[in-house]
């Protein structure tokens, strides 16, 4: 379990990482979700003792980091994949943080095999590639058989069966019950892997829910008419706004709607006797999902863009 009580983290003139609070829970994994530069990194940071808060707090397990007895064996984190000496062999690089931090010998073979690099325990961490790397962080979290495990953007430069690896194998860590909590700058990333998704952007917290809740709350369901006679069309329009829907004529015999469900638009036009030849709920992309939550919170953006504008309710708590 992770508890961020209103962390805020500020470097200067600059805040980080703003009055954040959440509760990560065991049993899931959780995604961290923002643009590059939005505080995730902070966080993770910040959650492992490795930077101090400005203000607020962030425990794990009920402590914070500085005050776990072992607190390898409470949270394992992968902050930089590749934080081991290049010229120590994965066998040693390990060994080495098993004894430094209390854990016996014999864990060591074993998170080799769990990652799947048991066959090369003898090579040179700096001879190992980007997926290799992280296998051999992910190898290094789980050394201490710790409940929460930390893992910042783990599949950043995975190749599709090692993004698919690292997926299945979270997905086994939470199912034995342990807090998993990754972040990615990408949604579709985390669409497949994450049973919760927290947003972030400018360090605060953006949205907080499912994916289906998250895109739900940042997209705007639009309902597609498309009928035959024009002034029909003019009269559901009428009605519809006149129920608080938004109308827009995208041509001489179509409608988008926005603000109102199919089966609401489909009865309105029951009622007025107009013909409809097509009534389609528009479904919603998680980037555009995505996009809308961020678009005020992306650090580098390039200017001219149409990101539209940002929709609101679904049932996702968004924090605005
Ligand atoms: N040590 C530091 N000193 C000054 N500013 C910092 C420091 N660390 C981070 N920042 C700033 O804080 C903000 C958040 O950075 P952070 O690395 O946490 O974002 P992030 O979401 O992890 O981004 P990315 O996806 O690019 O890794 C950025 O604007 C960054 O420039």
């Amino acid at each position: 379990m992770l508890t961020l009580r209103g962390l805020t983290k500020r470097y200067g003139e600059k805040t980080a990482v703003d009055d954040l609070t959440l509760d990560v829970a065991p049993g899931k994994v959780t995604g961290f979700l923002g643009p590059n530069g939005a505080g995730k990194s902070t966080t993770m940071r910040l959650i492992t003792g490795l930077d101090r808060p400005t203000s607020g707090s962030a425990l794990v397990q009920g402590r914070p980091y500085a005050r776990l007895d072992r607190p390898l064996r409470t949270v394992g984190a992968l902050l930089d994949a590749r934080a081991a000496h290049p010229r120590r062999t994965a066998y040693r690089h390990l060994l080495a943080m098993a004894r430094s931090n209390g854990i016996p010998a014999r864990r060591v073979p074993e998170v080799l095999e769990a990652v799947g690099l048991a066959d090369v325990a003898d090579k040179r961490a700096g001879s190992f590639s980007l997926g290799m790397s992280q296998r051999l962080g992910i190898a290094a979290a789980l050394l201490g058989d710790p409940a929460v495990l930390l893992l910042d953007e783990p599949v950043n430069g995975l190749d599709p069966d090692g993004v698919r690896w690292v997926r299945t194998f979270l997905r086994s860590l939470a199912d034995e019950g342990r807090t998993v909590f990754l972040s990615s700058h990408l949604m579709s990333e985390l669409e497949l892997t994450a049973d919760r998704v927290v947003v972030i952007g400018r360090g605060r917290l953006l949205a907080d829910g499912t994916v289906a809740d998250v895109v739900a709350a940042g997209t705007r369901r639009t309902v597609r008419v498309r009928g035959p006679e024009p002034g029909g069309l003019r009269l559901l329009a009428d009605r519809l706004a006149e129920a608080g829907a938004e109308v827009d004529w995208t041509g001489p015999n179509a409608l988008a709607v926005a603000g109102t469900s199919a089966e609401r638009v489909g009865d309105l036009a029951h009622r007025a006797h107009v013909r409809l030849h097509e009534l389609r709920a528009e479904e919603a992309s998680l980037e555009e999902a995505y996009l809308r939550l961020t678009s005020d919170s992306v650090e580098y953006a390039q200017t001219g863009g149409a990101v539209p504008d940002r929709a609101a309710a679904g049932e996702a708590e968004v924090v605005r």
